[in-house]
């Protein structure tokens, strides 16, 4: 399906799954804005992008996504460049149980703020025309490790905010769908950040009971995941929905019961 015309943001998307989300959105012909805080990373990968799909589509802004003025400032910049924005991917995340209280601002303050941003820059409350949000969460989601209390307790708070937005969106009309995807282990620099004790604090005593959970559970690659993303940008049917990818059943949606009066 082409994108063409249309206009995204993706935060964290200099490397690992934002990196392969970026890479399917210029395949799909859309307008790429990449925020994050690795410059070197960052311009890094625009120029190989650049140097693949064509100078003009894709900018890369620098920005903590924890700062929320610089955040409010790169979607400002995304539409003073390109006028539009159809599609907001959070994906920014850190694995640091040692300083918890940036994990919670990075995982999940910064996904709230990215959503409400997002819905100024393409609800139709604010007389925009519409549009699709993605917010990652993870499997840590669903199978908690004592390896990550922290970490788990942001995902399980992505996906509680993004349901709930996306019952608001439909009741009020903003034209906006909001999804959450939960990938299991994905092969980035991430996934082996949280074997230091720089980050893991004293749960890295943990690091071999999550390792062999990687070993039985398997290592997913981030194309399957930008796949996956594809999938609940381009299906209009989707609102709310909770994707799964893990390697035993691939790309696959949790269920809940529905809510009793
Ligand atoms: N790798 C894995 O096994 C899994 C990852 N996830 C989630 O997927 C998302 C992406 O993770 P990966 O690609 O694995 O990580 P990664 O570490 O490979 O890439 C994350 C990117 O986010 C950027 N970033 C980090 N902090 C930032 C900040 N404050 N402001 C702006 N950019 C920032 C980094 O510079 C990096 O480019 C995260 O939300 C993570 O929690 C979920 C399940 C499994
Ligand atoms: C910090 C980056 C790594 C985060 C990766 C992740 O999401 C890990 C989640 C694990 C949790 O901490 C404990 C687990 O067992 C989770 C992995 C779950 C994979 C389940 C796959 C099940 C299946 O294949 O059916």
């Amino acid at each position: 399906m082409s994108l063409t015309e249309k206009v995204a943001l993706v935060t964290g998307g200099a490397q690992g799954i934002g990196r392969a989300v970026v890479q399917s959105l210029l395949q799909s012909s859309a307008k790429v804005v990449v925020v994050d805080l690795n410059k070197a990373c960052g311009e890094q990968c625009k120029a190989q992008l650049d140097a693949e799909f064509g100078e003009g589509n894709c900018t890369f802004i620098q920005c903590d996504v924890s700062d929320g003025d610089a955040l409010q400032d790169a979607f400002q910049s995304t539409v003073d460049q390109f006028g539009r924005l159809d599609i907001v991917i959070n994906n920014a995340g850190i694995a640091n149980e040692k300083n918890w209280e940036k994990t919670i601002q990075v995982n999940l303050t910064s996904v709230i703020k990215g959503t409400y941003l997002a819905l100024e820059h393409m609800s139709k409350e604010y007389g925009k025309e519409g549009g699709t949000i993605i917010n990652v969460s993870s499997m840590a989601a669903f199978l908690h490790s004592p390896h990550q209390p922290v970490y788990t307790a942001t995902k399980h708070g992505v996906i509680g905010f993004t349901r709930a937005m996306a019952d608001a969106s439909i009741q009020d009309d903003y034209g906006v769908r909001i999804n959450v995807l939960c990938p299991a282990f994905v092969d980035t620099p991430l996934l082996h950040s949280v074997e230091d004790e720089e980050n893991m604090g004293k749960f890295v005593k943990y690091k071999d009971d999550f390792k062999r959970s990687m070993t039985k559970f398997g290592v997913l690659k981030p194309s399957l995941i930008a796949e996956g993303m594809m999938r609940l940008i381009t299906d209009t049917s989707l609102n709310g929905a909770v994707m799964k990818i893990t390697c035993s059943k691939g790309i696959h949606f949790h269920t809940y019961e529905p809510m009793s009066a």
